[in-house]
């Protein structure tokens, strides 16, 4: 098992390039094989979670060629199973967008319940409710959901919660059904958007994502494309924070600086100066930082993804922060691994009181999920001494190359797999 060792204590000061959004990716991949053409996808991150994603078409019968560690060419032409039965596509969150495809392209899919970060209970039912809104019966069996209809027939479906795997997914589905399907609640997250241009420009005819309100009209058959996908949010959002955390001075290039509006709100009312360039954002963070409030909410509010990297942040700010988690219940356990290093907080209920302390030190964690594991890392590089990070497979499903990008930064920093290997960083920093 490799960790991440980390000597604290240096603030990031550079530039560094944001890849693509993971979480855009993910369902972009699962639509790429609606058509029976090829599809060029551009701005891939490389991370553990996409070439998961990538196999389990190719298992099914796509033809994937991944022409650089960025791009991709898919032709769905060759599927010849509904069945997705990759053993390792349940243990992440998107294998559900295989649902939606396969089933508005053949009518038909079987796909083993999803996995992901350990977040919160995470149900399905959304999902469920909109296919079967379309038309097709829906069953779990046997840890899989089986997804079958005649014709999928447009509708109007009303989301009960605001849910972005439940709004990409039906709007897949959708998009080959006949007649116009009316969305109303959904989500409107930048990857929703993404989603709905991706499938646009292959011919779909899909109106209003990014408001509460989608209208799709079905069409018989979607054709090739070409398309780059766009940056991620939360990874920019991760660098952003580490400079404030280590009173560094970080532009985080090849970004949507509209799509940072939540976290740049926050960074400049814990005391950062942001600066927002055409695409690219600056975070310089001078002396002692103040406490502030914040709550998870759904786009456009502040992302449940980026909670554990404000929440180690505001562990460094001077005076008491209160962090309502209002998407998943346990996305706190981050807490209790920086408690180790000297954090202070309380947690009750969805809300943590988290008091500021003037230092952090290094210890030995692990990561408990993504985020949760990128923000102890944060918490590392800004405590005094060292920090280890144990589990950071979980970091490595959706942060590419993170040591190098924070070694860019000026950061202390390897990727280790074991104690002998500890053992010579720390005497190479002592
Ligand atoms: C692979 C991927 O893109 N994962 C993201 C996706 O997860 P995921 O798609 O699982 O998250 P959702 O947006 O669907 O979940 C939002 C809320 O709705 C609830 N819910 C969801 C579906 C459903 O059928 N019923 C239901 O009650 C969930 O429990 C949660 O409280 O969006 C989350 C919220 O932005 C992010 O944290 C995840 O990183
Ligand atoms: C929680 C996340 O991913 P997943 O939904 O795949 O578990 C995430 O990207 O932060």
């Amino acid at each position: 098992m490799e960790q991440y060792i980390i000597k604290g204590g240096n603030p990031l000061v550079g530039e560094v390039e944001i890849g693509g959004a993971k979480n855009a990716a993910l369902a972009i991949l699962a639509a790429a094989i609606m058509t029976d053409e090829p599809v060029l996808i551009e701005n891939l991150p490389d991370v553990n979670d996409i070439n998961v994603m990538l196999d389990a078409i190719a298992g099914i019968g796509a033809d994937v060629y991944r022409i650089d560690r960025h791009t991709v060419r898919i032709n769905g032409k060759g599927i010849h199973d509904f069945d997705i039965e990759y053993d390792y596509i349940k243990k992440i969150r998107a294998s559900y967008y295989l649902l939606g495809a396969l089933l508005g392209k053949y009518n038909k899919a079987e796909v083993a319940l999803p996995g992901g970060c350990n977040i919160g209970s995470r149900p399905i039912d959304q999902h469920l409710k909109g296919f079967r809104a379309l038309g097709a019966d829906v069953d779990i069996e046997h840890g899989k959901i089986i997804a079958e209809a005649d014709c999928l027939k447009g509708s109007h479906i009303y989301f009960d919660v605001v849910t972005v795997g439940a709004t990409i997914n039906v709007m897949m589905a959708a998009a080959m059904a006949d007649g116009l399907t009316i969305m109303e609640n959904v989500a409107k997250e930048p990857h929703v958007v993404d989603v709905a241009n991706f499938l646009n420009s292959m011919g779909a005819n899909i109106r209003g994502a990014g408001t509460d309100v989608i209208k799709i009209r079905g069409v018989q058959r979607l054709h090739r494309t070409e398309y780059s996908v766009i940056p991620d949010q939360i990874e920019a959002g991760t660098f952003m924070f580490a400079a404030a955390a280590t009173r560094g001075d970080v532009t985080v290039m090849n970004v949507i600086p509209k799509h940072l509006e939540a976290t740049i709100a926050k960074l400049n009312e814990i005391g950062c100066e942001v600066e927002e360039f055409d695409d690219a954002v600056r975070v310089v963070s001078k002396g002692r930082l103040r406490s502030t409030h914040v709550k998870t909410l759904p786009y456009p509010g502040f992302p449940t993804d980026m909670q554990p990297q404000i929440g180690v942040t505001l562990s460094l700010c001077q005076g008491t922060s209160i962090v309502t988690e209002s998407i998943f219940e346990n996305r706190f356990k981050y807490l209790d691994e920086l408690a180790r290093m000297g954090g202070v907080a309380k947690i009750e209920g969805n809300s943590a009181t988290i008091e500021g302390v003037s230092k952090l030190s290094g210890a030995r964690v692990s990561a408990p999920d993504l985020r949760a594991g990128a923000a102890l890392c944060i918490a590392g590089l800004a405590a005094e001494g060292i920090t280890i990070v144990d589990d950071i497979v979980y970091i490595q499903r959706g942060y590419e190359r993170f040591e190098e990008k924070l070694k860019s930064l000026g950061a202390v920093i390897e990727r280790v797999a074991s104690e002998k290997e500890i053992q010579k960083f720390k005497f190479k920093v002592s």
